[in-house]
């Protein structure tokens, strides 16, 4: 199956287990691979075949600011739901970091992977 994919996809959100997380606005890190027949969009040179990947990232964003969890697992399920809900894609791998959460590693964060490849 093909992919298209979105990397380094940055949204500020309010996530996190402690009460003083709850407060400010934090940034996540999406980085998405989706499972999708790129073939008709490229015989046709027609973006309504294709997964316009500008659609999906802002509503990734829109998403992400509009919903508020505890855990990044939390965010990474729901947003995964989302996307295969609402795109004609048959799968989607979703890493989501949070950058800066534990200041001696240089990154933290989940992969998920949802539906088919
Ligand atoms: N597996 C996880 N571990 C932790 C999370 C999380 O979302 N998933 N979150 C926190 C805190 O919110 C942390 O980011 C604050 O620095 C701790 N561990």
């Amino acid at each position: 199956m093909d992919r298209v994919f979105i990397h380094s996809l940055e949204v500020l959100c309010t996530i996190g287990v402690y009460e003083w997380e709850k407060t400010i606005k934090q940034k996540l890190v999406f980085d998405l691979e989706l499972a999708f027949d790129n073939r008709p969009a490229a015989s046709s040179d027609d973006i309504h075949l294709a997964l316009d990947y500008a659609v999906l990232s802002q509503r990734v964003c829109e998403f992400a600011n509009n919903n508020t969890f505890e855990l990044i697992e939390t965010m990474a399920e729901r947003a995964a739901a989302m996307i295969l809900t609402e795109f004609n894609v048959a799968g989607v791998e979703l890493t989501l970091s949070k950058p800066g959460a534990v200041p001696m590693a240089a990154n933290v964060g989940v992969k998920i992977v949802r539906g088919q490849f």
